[in-house]
């Protein structure tokens, strides 16, 4: 049925009235119609000749739902004079016969053809915006600089490098171990954003210390647009006093207690303690199933061959769960070499599976280093003696990736990744990234008071901290560390000090003191504090005119926190673990610290203090500068050091030499080995310039200004000029849709530069990954916005009346999510224009210069054009549905071939693991062969879709 011609039983829809639904033709009497709508039980009679009504008629492999809801696939199309019969399929594969009258009455269409011959089409601009949207979308995808456009952040490469590195694998497990305060934080953020705009990842867990819980959720947010949502005991609490109310009442317990509160969010921030002090919370965020997990402060996870500790067997039970983990930690082997390796363990089961192989592979790096500094001299081509040493550590791998044609990275990656310091771990240092202000260490030697020496506690571990259990009122008076401490902050005001103790007791003593008796503005920060007290604090401590001038912590203070806008720190004790004093230093010491930092050091002489203090100051020279070698020196040293910090009052030189030489040789053994691998894994420079590179082309090209603007004018919001680099955006009264993604009712103030947005956090700063930018781009692809449009066209030596079909295709491949096939199928559709003939002028007249020549027409004559050029349209449709099949093949293969250059080497890898460590299950390596046959069948049956139609008609 091409033309108006009524049948009663038909069924009709109306183009100027979306809401009446599909019509039934009831009554057709001389030059009048009369129309049913069910959906809104009216009925409307038109005359024939002008009724603003298009045919409603479904295609082969269309659905459609009965009037009783049962949906069915149409399989073919009978014409029973003028009234349709559908032979269409139902969910049990059978045929039924559905006549178009039993046809439910409440339709949305989406398919262009139907909504171009409903007359829903759209207007050019839509059209437009939605082509750019897929080619955008596609370019995106490729761009090396993906995921890492959106976020808040200035481009510093060390930690371009890692984001770029990591988000980009399929299940990244890594262990982020840059220094102190290079941003590791800013790091797993990047990842983590690049992973969800990538859609590799839907589901994070952040698992952090108590005391960063707001920090994370702050950072998440102001950075990367990241909302997460805190999981705490709160959560635990109603459905405990419910099941207790309940209990009491005898009921069963059920109900609100059986809901998993980490199953309501996608993204959720919870605490390590909380994880660990509760079973049922445990449980649940393990069973809640994560695609990516962040442990901040994963030295917490002790762990040695014997035992681990509960912290370690939450995290491992996660690990095993989620496909990507990243362990944060500036300190990996604080809590020992055993630890390091257990945590590596985690993130990497089928490398890391022998302690004592794990230590002894150490003693290798040196070799390692030394043959990839030659690999790397020689382009990557190794000489014959060369070669037979990697045959026997890497075997018949070898000549395949000797003879890549990549300067040698593959190999090198291979070595570093099976006998080196291996892919899981990045560790960037202040001496290679460099920039960072000098540490000036304070010293101030105090004469130790009586009370100590009569109580006993100047020497040993007591004699760290020999105020812990004493009368406070006592030692507050007598220790003379508190009024050198009180006249210290009297000097430095109003710079604002960090003063951190190990033991909250102290801390809120000292606090108390400093500002009851001394009248000093402080505030403390210590585990007796809720986390809102705590952020209270912090936040006081920040404030620059009205806030406290000191910041008295416990050690919980000594980890995270970030306090580089001030530039004193005094230790009013020193810890015993040298990676301990790093992480203090470091509350100060990381990136934004624009001062010199003062490190000021009371200590209690002829004590432990003053050994411990000459042991860091000239055995580690660990005030100066960041210390790597801390933990591994007092390991070979320390007896000696417990002897002296034993007997504090004998002479400590000899063990201060011992330390220096111990200290060198270490710096030298790493520095040729372990340390040059790790480097070599964690930045490389060109790689990062080439990605900030590739992010700045994306933010300086006029592209995203140019489709937003299109958007805006599109969906009606209204833009004003706010400063040279910043608008406002507002709703208008004509939106096109009732929601406009990211904008309320006031507004927003946005910003498309980078620099502005780091200045001023109030703007909203648009990128292609901005929350607003991708919430257009999924309404454009995801509904049926603009897919079916009529344009004219004015061309010297066209005829008018000539008709020309743009005609979009995608591949349509529906597949498991499971199999992540969508990073393998491309975006950008396939674009085809013919005409009437069958001609294809794809190549002759291209999208953007067809865009420069069209027009918008009217909708009333659009609308009256339509069905008199139906059957040409259609008679196009087969053309470009003819070229298009065509293609199909070429497109199943290219993304086939995507699919195994992402899954192949997987495999080969785990095969040649699986030579050195029998732990890898077959299983593991039958999976990946699994998910690529998969994915090639359904590839295989992948078929050409028509996603979009521009009608143009010459005039
Ligand atoms: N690229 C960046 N742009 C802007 N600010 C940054 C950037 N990288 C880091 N920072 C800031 O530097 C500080 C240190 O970063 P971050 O907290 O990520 O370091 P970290 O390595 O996790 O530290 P720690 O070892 O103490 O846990 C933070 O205040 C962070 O916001």
């Amino acid at each position: 049925m091409r033309s108006m011609e009524f049948v009663i039983g038909q069924r009709w829809v109306s183009h100027s009235d979306a809401n009446l639904g599909l019509g039934i033709v009831t009554d057709v009497s001389g030059r009048r119609v009369t129309l049913g709508f069910p959906a809104i039980d009216e009925e409307r009679t038109y005359a024939t000749d002008n009724a603003p009504l298009a045919r409603v008629q479904y295609q082969l492999g269309d659905k459609i739902e009965t009037y009783d809801g049962e949906s069915l696939t149409v399989r073919a199309v009978e014409d029973i004079d003028g009234v349709l019969m559908y032979h269409a399929e139902d969910e049990n594969g059978e045929l039924q016969q559905v006549s178009e009258v039993k046809l439910g009455s409440h339709v949305r269409f989406t398919d262009p053809r139907q909504r171009l011959f409903a007359g829903r089409f759209d207007r050019n601009g839509a059209f437009r915006l939605r082509m750019a949207t897929v080619e955008h979308q596609e370019r995106l995808r490729q761009s090396p600089a993906r995921g890492l456009i959106g976020a808040r952040t200035s481009h510093l490469p060390h930690q371009i490098y890692i984001a770029g590195e990591v988000a980009r694998r399929y299940a990244p497990r890594v262990l982020l171990a840059d220094e102190v305060g290079l941003g590791k934080t800013i790091e797993a953020g990047l990842i983590l954003h690049s992973q969800l705009q990538t859609g590799l990842a839907r589901r994070v867990l952040i698992v952090v210390p108590d005391s960063l819980v707001h920090q994370w959720l702050v950072e998440m947010l102001r950075r990367f647009n990241l909302r997460f949502s805190i999981i705490d005991d709160s959560h635990y609490e109603l459905d405990n006093a419910a099941d207790q109310i309940l209990a009491m009442l005898g009921e069963e317990i059920g109900g609100a207690s059986e809901e998993n509160p980490f199953e309501q969010s996608q993204l959720v921030i919870c605490s390590l303690d909380f994880l660990k002090s509760s079973d049922k919370a445990g449980n649940d965020a393990v069973s809640a199933g994560w695609d990516l997990v962040v442990v901040d402060e994963a030295h917490h996870l002790e762990w040695s061959p014997e035992a681990a500790s509960p912290e370690y067997q939450v995290v491992e039970r996660l690990a095993e769960q989620t496909r990507g983990l990243l362990l944060l930690t500036a300190t990996p082997e604080q809590m020992g070499i055993a630890g390091h390796f257990a945590r590596l363990r985690l993130l990497d089961p089928a490398r890391y599976h022998d302690l004592a192989a794990f230590e002894q592979e150490e003693s290798r790096y040196a070799e390692v280093n030394t043959l990839m500094q030659q690999l790397q001299e020689q382009g990557g081509k190794p000489d014959s003696a060369q070669q037979q040493q990697l045959q026997t550590w890497l075997g018949d791998e070898v000549s395949d990736l000797v003879a890549r044609d990549d300067n040698g990275h593959a190999l090198i990656d291979t070595l570093l990744d099976r006998h080196g310091t291996g892919r899981v771990l990045f560790r960037n240092t202040r001496a290679a990234v460099q920039g960072f202000p000098e540490r000036r260490v304070q010293p101030a030697p105090l004469p130790c008071p009586q009370l100590y020496t009569e109580a006993g506690v100047t020497a040993g571990s007591a004699g760290l901290t020999p105020e812990v259990g004493m009368d406070e009122e006592t030692w507050l008076a007598e220790d003379p560390r508190v009024t050198w401490l009180e006249k210290k902050l009297s000097a430095l005001k109003p710079a604002k000090v960090v003063v951190i103790c190990a033991k909250a007791e102290t801390a809120t003593a000292l606090e108390h003191y400093l500002q009851l008796r001394a009248g000093i503005r402080s505030t403390a920060f210590h585990e007796g504090l809720s986390l809102l007290e705590r952020d209270r604090a912090a936040a006081y401590f920040t404030e620059t005119e009205q806030g406290a001038q000191a910041l008295i912590c416990s050690e919980i203070g000594s980890e995270g926190r970030n306090f580089q806008f001030a530039h004193h720190l005094v230790l009013f004790d020193l810890p015993a673990n040298p990676d301990l004093l790093e992480q203090r230093i470091g509350r100060l010491d990381r990136i934004g610290q624009g001062d010199v930092i003062d490190i000021h050091v009371p200590y209690l002489e002829n004590t432990a203090q003053s050994v411990l203090f000459r042991w860091y100051h000239e055995g580690l020279e660990a005030f100066a500068q960041s210390c790597a070698v801390g933990v591994g020196v007092k390991a070979a040293v320390e007896s000696e050091l417990q002897s002296r910090l034993d007997s504090p009052t004998e002479s400590a030189d000899d063990l201060v030499a011992a330390t220096r030489a111990q200290a060198q040789q270490l710096r030298q053994r790493l520095q040729e080995g372990r340390d040059a691998l790790i480097e070599m894994n964690s930045c490389r420079p060109e790689e990062a310039r080439a990605l900030i590179d590739a992010i700045e082309s994306e933010e300086q090209s006029s592209g995203l200004v140019d489709y937003m603007t299109e958007a805006f004018d599109i969906f009606g919001v209204e833009t004003e000029g706010h400063t040279e680099t910043s608008d406002v955006l507002k709703p208008s009264d004509h939106m096109l849709t009732g929601h406009f993604p990211g904008l309320s009712e006031e507004g927003l103030t946005v910003t498309f530069d980078r620099q502005q947005a780091l200045e001023r956090e109030d703007l909203a700063f648009l990128s292609w990954e901005h929350p607003m930018v991708a919430g257009v781009m999924e309404l454009m692809t995801e509904s049926e916005l603009g897919n079916a449009a009529l344009a004219s066209l004015s061309v010297k030596g066209l005829p008018p009346g000539t008709l020309l079909l743009e005609a979009l295709f995608t591949l349509h491949c529906p597949a498991p999510d499971s199999l992540q096939l969508a990073r393998c199928l491309p975006l950008a559709p396939l674009r085809l224009l013919v005409d009437v003939n069958g001609k294809d002028l794809s190549a002759a007249l291209p999208h953007d210069r067809l865009n420069e020549l069209c027009s918008n027409i009217r909708r009333r004559t659009a609308q009256a054009v339509v069905p008199q050029i139906r059957a040409e349209v259609e008679t196009m449709i087969d053309h470009a549905e003819g070229f298009a099949a065509e293609r199909l093949g070429e497109l199943q293969q290219q993304a086939a071939e995507r699919l195994r250059g992402l899954i192949q080497p997987e495999i080969d890898r785990l095969k040649a693991l699986r030579k050195v460590n029998p732990a890898i299950r077959s299983e593991e390596v039958a999976f990946f062969e699994n998910q690529l046959s998969a994915g090639e069948d359904v590839i295989g049956k992948a078929r050409m879709a028509l996603s979009g139609l521009r009608v143009i008609v010459s005039s």
